[in-house]
């Protein structure tokens, strides 16, 4: 296996179509047909999701191996998945690769997607394959399912409800630097950062327990909880008062922080690619869900308050302001 050029585009859909099913059941047809032909669940909603990660926008092979890659695709479109409360099913994925790109590099690459969906029972089951001038591009489409009860929207957060974080904030946008930065190795903080920015995990399993706990409205952090705060207010038409002191950082990112001249607050605001959830809960509840799993990572960081207030960051010292949208924004660099 050489080159593309030797494999053909046939040749390589057969040596990546291996070990491509998880769940036998649920799959009639898979890779190799027109499309795939599938079996819903009966009574269960539908929830069809996509992303696309281009190279030099989101990832460098420089500093990103292809089995890294390939569970991070997949990992983005699980996590939207879990912020809905549901459950992921199947997956099809596209690539567009360089004429250069050696056969191995895309071996790889599925090997990184095989594995995150191993693990979270995922079928892929089609996807298209074409050649690019500029740069590597893969882009993958997940089908999910969630019982009608459970499902949560961006849009139910009521006055009055907590405002909610799984695990840690701003880990992966400080990774991104150190990785960008070079000689990430000399430090002993690095490693879970870097790991956050790589293989992000999906919080599929919290995001089915919160939402059938209650949850009013979830959102996962792709974009940087200072965004995701703003699209839960808006969808909700309502205020969120987050509280800065609050906010989850993990103990390498206060190191890292330091040794690179910021704040944790900045990365875990701005800097995105978390893949963490934010949810909102009336309180009763979320002492309840509390109670019956005392060991949750979940994080109160805040309330939700009447629309006219606003998204406010509340800082350590008791001082309010408003909280810009200001994460990642492909077209636009904001202040
Ligand atoms: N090119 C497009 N055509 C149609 N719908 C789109 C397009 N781009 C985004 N959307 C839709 O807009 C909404 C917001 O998309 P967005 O990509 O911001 O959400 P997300 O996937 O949760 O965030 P992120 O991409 O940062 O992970 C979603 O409903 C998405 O399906
Ligand atoms: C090489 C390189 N440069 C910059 C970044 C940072 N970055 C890219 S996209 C994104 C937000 C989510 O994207 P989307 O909204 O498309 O899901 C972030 C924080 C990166 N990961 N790699
Ligand atoms: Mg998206
Ligand atoms: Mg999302
Ligand atoms: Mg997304």
């Amino acid at each position: 296996m050489n080159s593309l050029k030797e494999l053909g585009e046939f040749g390589l859909i057969d040596v990546l179509k291996q070990d491509t099913i998880n769940d036998h059941s649920s799959v009639v047809v898979g890779i190799g047909d027109d499309a795939a032909v599938l079996l819903p669940t009966p009574k269960q909603l539908q929830l069809l999701t996509t992303d696309m990660l281009v190279e030099s926008v989101h990832f460098d092979l420089t500093t990103t191996t292809p089995w890294q890659l390939g569970y991070k695709a997949i990992a983005v479109n699980l996590s939207d998945i879990a912020a809905m409360g549901g459950a992921p099913r199947h997956a099809v994925v596209s690539v567009a690769l360089p004429h250069s790109t050696p056969p191995d590099l895309v071996v790889n690459l599925y090997k990184g997607m095989k594995e995150i969906c191993h693990e979270f029972c995922v079928n892929i089951v089609g996807g298209d394959t074409v050649s690019s001038p500029h740069g590597l591009v893969i882009n993958v489409a997940v089908t999910g399912e969630v019982e009608p009860a459970n499902l949560v929207r961006r849009s139910g957060a009521q006055p009055g409800d907590v405002v909610v974080v799984t695990g840690n904030l701003g880990s992966s946008a400080a990774g991104l630097e150190l990785l960008t930065a070079g000689q990430w190795e000399d430090y002993d903080f690095a490693w879970p950062l870097v790991t956050a920015h790589l293989t992000p995990r999906p919080q599929v399993k919290l995001g089915q327990l919160v939402a059938a706990a209650g949850a009013t409205s979830m959102d996962d952090i792709s974009d940087g909880i200072a965004s995701e705060a703003n699209e839960i207010a808006s969808a909700s038409q309502v205020g969120i008062r987050l509280y800065a002191g609050q906010i989850p950082l993990a103990a390498e990112l206060k190191e890292a922080a330091a040794k690179l001249g910021k704040t944790p607050l900045d990365y875990a605001l701005y800097g995105g690619e978390d893949f963490q959830l934010v949810f909102t809960m009336e309180p009763g509840k979320y002492a309840a869900l509390l109670a019956a799993n005392p060991e949750l990572p979940v994080t109160k960081v805040g309330e939700v308050v009447d629309a006219g207030e606003g998204v406010t960051l509340v800082d350590q010292a008791g001082q309010v302001q408003t909280l810009k949208a200001r994460g990642y924004n492909h077209f636009r660099q904001e202040d």
